[in-house]
């Protein structure tokens, strides 16, 4: 082969400069890829399509050694240090990992037959110890201790110098400042600072909210926030430490520790103060090795974090110096991965979903994609701004992610795949399973129906919160049940819940009769109300239960409320325009006014009055306590009712108390009040006596 051969010239001939062109084209792109991945930490492919264009390159080269180059992504490690950090060059320097290319367990058997031709071992030699670790999928960190204290935190970069990030390293809780008496005074230690999929679920939750930048993963995140410049950034950024390894350290000709086994040193590490994996053990021979693949990877999606594979370890440290290293990794190591959890697709089209509280979601149809170990053919776009931002349009190429239980995510475009002109998505201005309006607040990233009730999909959260303890307080009608009542059709809108029979209830599974009954007594018990509860238990958007006690104080009657204008709204105390709009909204859709006069009709009550004659605070300055179970009103209730009247409620009964209310089966707390003197009303008593205040101040006002 000459020395210079012209590569590209057209007198090259085809079976050299065919295979020239393409690898140059690999490296080129792979180059390319790495620069995004490794120096701006914005990938714009799957790592899969990465692997795939690099196990291309490999198998070329292998098929044209006289075309390797020192420079070529096979022969290094990649990385680069980024403007701005410091470089750091690394004592030992810091490897890749061969990645085994049989993904199935097969692949644990090729790694160990290969190890034991390395070592010269025949079939009657005994298996090797090896150490079987999960595969973190973070970034690679070597952390510098002299004299116990951390002196120096360094990224790989591309194996031999690193990044200075000390400063972001220092914010990170899980990496000890300084160490125990007695560590060698110079220490390295090697491992992987990663994020944990829920810190980075909630990370990316509130970018959106906030309209900032979200992360493709919890890698990139992770690797974003350790490059900061700005250490404030990073400690704003929830990140954790496994510690596989070791750099330099002091050796045992000055005193140095002697480790013989790689098992033996994680130990160590881990009486220092070093985060080291729950799930690495030792695995002795292929068949162990196995068995560890198998069983991490059931376990994978319950993990807390990302991996992308295992790697399995020669244990023993004298055997890991006989195999040595070959160019960027060690031979005595091998990385074994699952299925990626981001794969390509193309989109098909986009469907929006309406959520359990009325948010519409965009959500992706796919072109079936193997991803994270199952067949995903829908994923969430999550709003109109994530879509625009991203830039995703029909039939684009996209990156999607399915890791753990989460659901799978359209993470971004693969650039230069779009055909022509396409359309923006525009979301529906209606609902597609009720038909109501869909609006978005203000300061909102997410579209919501204003169906409400009416709304199917939002029927059964709609239903529990009616239910609800500070609501209608309906004892008994829970998930379960609601789930059931929904699902069976037994119950489209609220008021179907005051027309269930005995029959139907009991014709539901797992239902038996006492609980029947039950139910449907709690029902019954639920009719006599308060306004602020009722209003508090229709859902409606912004309206807490603070916000339900100052309409139906301002207002008084609900009618008064459903007819209110915003302007009239605004003038409730706390009431700002957000809330009074979509209250507003609300009450004017028809079949919310509707289901409200519909409630009436099954007999839901509650006390009303004009606003002027509202709030006599009559048991101003009076102290009551409830004990034992009234016959229809439940204890919140009666609370309420005492409240609005200026009572305070206590829990004990004293000297200062003004009355005790008392129910069936009331215990010490009646006891004490004959005790004091304290006047014992029942419940008929306590409704008298509001009563009574009521018309005082009936006639008060009419003076
Ligand atoms: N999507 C893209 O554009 C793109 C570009 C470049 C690289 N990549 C991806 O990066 C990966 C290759 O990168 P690499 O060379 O950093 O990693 P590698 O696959 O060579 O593995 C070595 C790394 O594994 C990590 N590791 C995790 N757990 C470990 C353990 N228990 N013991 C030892 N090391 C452990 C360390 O950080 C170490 O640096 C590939 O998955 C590739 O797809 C993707
Ligand atoms: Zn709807």
């Amino acid at each position: 082969m000459t020395e210079n051969f012209d590569l590209f010239s057209a007198a090259a001939p085809a079976d050299i400069a065919q295979p020239a062109i393409k690898i140059k084209a690999l490296r080129d792109q792979l180059n390319h890829w790495a620069h995004q991945y490794y120096v701006l930490d914005a990938p714009t492919v799957p790592d899969a399509d990465y692997d795939r264009a690099f196990r291309e390159l490999q198998a070329l080269e292998a098929a044209h050694p006289e075309l390797i180059t020192p420079d070529s992504p096979t022969q290094r490690v990649i990385g680069a240090v980024m403007d701005g950090l410091a470089p750091v060059r690394h004592a030992v320097p810091m490897l890749s990992i061969h990645t085994e290319t049989d993904t199935e367990a097969t692949g644990a058997q090729a790694f160990d037959a290969r190890v034991r031709r390395e070592l010269g071992l025949s079939e009657t030699d005994p298996a090797i110890e090896y150490v079987a670790e999960p595969k973190f999928d973070g970034l690679a960190m070597s952390l510098r201790y002299e004299n116990g204290r951390l002196v120096q935190a360094a990224t790989r970069g591309d194996g031999e110098v690193g990044e200075d990030v000390t400063h972001n390293v220092r914010t990170i809780r899980q990496i000890p400042l300084t160490l125990p008496e007695g560590v060698p005074p110079l220490l390295e230690v090697r491992g992987e600072v990663y994020m944990r999929r829920a810190d980075f679920d909630a990370l990316n939750e509130r970018q959106r909210e906030q309209g900032g930048k979200t992360f493709v993963n919890p890698r990139n995140a992770a690797a974003g926030a350790v490059r900061q410049l700005d250490s404030g950034i990073t400690a704003q950024r929830p990140l954790s430490f496994f510690a596989y390894g070791l750099g330099a350290i002091t050796p045992p000709a000055e005193g140095g520790p002697v480790f013989r086994t790689h098992y033996e040193m994680l130990q160590t590490l881990k009486s220092w103060g070093f985060p080291v994996a729950a799930q690495v053990q030792i695995a002795v021979g292929a068949t162990e090795l196995v068995a560890f693949h198998q069983q991490v990877g059931a376990s994978r999606d319950a993990l807390p974090y990302d991996i992308d594979g295992v790697v399995y370890k020669v244990n023993s440290l004298q055997l890991q110096r006989d195999l040595g290293f070959k160019t960027r990794e060690p031979r005595w190591a091998v990385a074994h991965k699952y299925p990626a959890q981001e794969m390509a697709t193309r989109i098909e089209g986009i469907d929006v979903q309406v959520g359990r509280t009325g948010k519409i979601t965009p959500v992706a149809r796919l072109a079936p994609v193997f991803v994270g170990g199952v067949t995903v053919t829908n994923a969430t776009l999550h709003n109109l701004f994530e879509i625009r931002k991203k830039g995703v349009r029909v039939g684009d190429h996209v990156i999607v992610r399915r890791a753990g239980d989460v659901i799978p995510e359209v993470v971004g475009v693969v650039p230069g795949n779009r055909a022509g002109y396409v359309p923006n998505f525009k979301m529906p201005r209606t609902c597609p399973v009720c038909g109501s309006d869909v609006v978005r607040e203000k300061g909102e990233a997410n579209h919501r129906c204003t169906g409400g009730l009416f709304c199917a999909a939002q029927r059964k959260e709609a239903i529990l919160h009616f239910a609800a303890r500070r609501a209608m307080d309906i004892e008994g009608l829970g998930d379960k049940l609601v789930d059931q009542l929904v699902d069976a059709n037994v119950i489209r809108t609220l008021p179907d819940l005051y027309r269930l029979g005995l029959t139907s209830l009991i014709a539901l599974e797992r239902m038996a009769e006492k609980s029947a009954q039950n139910v449907l007594a709690a029902l019954e018990k639920s009719k006599q109300t308060t306004l602020p509860r009722f209003l508090f238990g229709l859902g409606l958007r912004h309206v807490g239960e603070a916000t339900a006690k100052d309409l139906a104080r301002h207002f008084g009657t609900l009618d008064a409320i459903m007819d209110a204008s915003v302007e009239q709204l605004l003038q409730v105390p706390d009431v700002g325009p957000v809330v009074a709009q979509s209250l507003h909204t609300f009450f004017q859709q028809p079949h919310n006014r509707e289901v409200v006069e519909q409630l009436r009709a099954c007999g839901v009550t509650w006390p009303e009055g004009a606003p002027a004659e509202r709030a006599p605070q009559v048991l101003a300055g009076k102290t009551v306590v409830l004990t034992g179970t009234l016959p229809t009103l439940s204890r919140d209730a009666a609370k309420d009712m005492l409240e609005a009247a200026g009572a305070k409620v206590a829990g004990s009964v004293s000297k200062k108390t003004s009355y005790v209310v008392a129910g069936e089966e009331a215990g010490s707390k009646l006891a004490k009040a004959q005790e004091l003197g304290v006047p014992v009303l029942d419940e008929a008593g306590m409704l008298a006596l509001l009563q009574h205040a009521g018309g005082t101040a009936a006639k008060e006002g009419a003076d």
